[in-house]
């Protein structure tokens, strides 16, 4: 109805006839004014399709719940996430533990959240899912007033960032030249090997240290990026020379270190060899020059010293095969470097 003023207002009509029973009983009319109820309804209606709708393109996973676990709001974003076919309509109504058993025990261990305790107001956690996909999940409760009225998920796919940082993280601990482990890489493997020989005294391992002989003379020659050419071939021939649970690293400009594990002193000597030989033996051609290089290598055994004591003793005797003459092995023992 309009009123006076010829706006449009809304009432609850209702007519009580005074006696039933009679016909022609007048009838009484309750006029209840709900304009504002009615407006109240209507905004609350397009608040509800502006979120149906911004939720429908939202690209994370929402799933809301009511205190008593029955699902009240699911977007399509959340059935592509957790790999439902459903449509997200068809999940609402659902009870918590119909996903949960849809989802079966592995994937839905994230819906099995401890209570959040005290002053905690959100919780965020990860789940790796079988399918090699990372997601990042946001707990928060819905409160008013101290009472519980329920509670929202936020499902997000992070698994692109998740492989930038495993790359990031990868090139902070590899050599961009030969992508063989850097030094600091190459240590830690060191130190784990060592940790490891402490508690089986009975293994043995060895620890080489490579360096190219004259190697300035090849970058004043040929110019540094051949130079370069020649570091790569070198790593090359390392990393196909060396059994599958040895390690080996780039140390320094042109020192390479090599961990060889379970091995004995001669053993360890006779694959230096091998490795120093087939250097020797193999030059490297670019453009019209072929390059003959050859290298020096120091050995150690593995033994109860820290990682920067074997290092050094690798050193010594890789100074050794330097001063005696250099393309050889010389090996550190206690009390004399020798040559294999
Ligand atoms: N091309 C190239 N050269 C490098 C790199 N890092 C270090 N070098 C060079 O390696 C050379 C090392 O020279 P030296 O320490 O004098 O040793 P050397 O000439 O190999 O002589 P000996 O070790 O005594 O046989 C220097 O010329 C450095 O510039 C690199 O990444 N690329």
């Amino acid at each position: 109805m309009r009123d006076a003023r010829g706006e449009v207002r809304w009432f609850d009509m209702q007519a009580v006839t005074r006696d039933p029973d009679d016909e022609d009983s007048v009838s009484v009319w309750t006029l209840v004014d709900i304009t504002e109820k009615h407006q109240i309804q209507t905004a609350l209606a397009a608040e509800r399709l502006r979120l149906t709708a911004l939720l429908r393109r939202f690209p994370g996973g929402v799933l809301m719940e009511d205190a008593a676990g029955v699902i009240t709001t699911a977007n399509p974003s959340l059935c592509a996430l957790l790999g439902l076919p459903d449509h997200a309509d068809n999940l609402i109504g659902q009870h918590h533990d119909a996903l949960c058993e849809r989802l079966g025990p592995e994937r839905s261990a994230w819906l099995h959240q401890p209570g959040l305790t005290r002053g905690e107001k959100r919780r965020t956690i990860e789940v790796t899912q079988s399918d090699g996909k990372t997601l990042e999940i946001d707990w928060l409760p819905i409160e008013r007033g101290g009472e519980q009225l329920g509670r929202v998920w936020l499902l997000h796919d992070i698994s692109e960032q998740k492989e930038r940082e495993r790359a990031l993280a990868s090139l902070a601990l590899t050599d961009a030249l030969t992508n063989l482990p850097n030094r600091r890489s190459f240590m830690a493997s060191l130190e784990a090997a060592l940790e490891d020989y402490r508690q089986h005294p009975e293994r043995e391992g060895a620890l080489l240290m490579l360096d190219m002989d004259h190697f300035k003379k090849v970058n004043d020659t040929y110019g540094h990026a051949t130079g370069d050419l020649v570091l790569q071939h070198l790593a090359r021939i390392v990393r196909l020379g060396l059994r599958q649970h040895d390690t080996a690293g780039r140390i320094g400009g042109e020192e390479f270190a090599v961990l060889l594990r379970d091995i004995s002193e001669t053993d360890a000597a006779s694959l230096a060899n091998r490795l120093r030989q087939t250097l020797a033996d193999s030059p490297v051609v670019t453009g019209d020059a072929s390059i003959r290089v050859t290298m020096s290598i120091g050995l150690a055994m593995l033994d109860r010293q820290d990682a920067n004591r074997i290092l050094a003793r690798a050193d010594e005797a890789l100074y050794e095969a330097k001063s005696s003459g250099r393309n050889r092995v010389c090996c550190h023992r206690e009390s004399a470097i020798t040559s294999p």
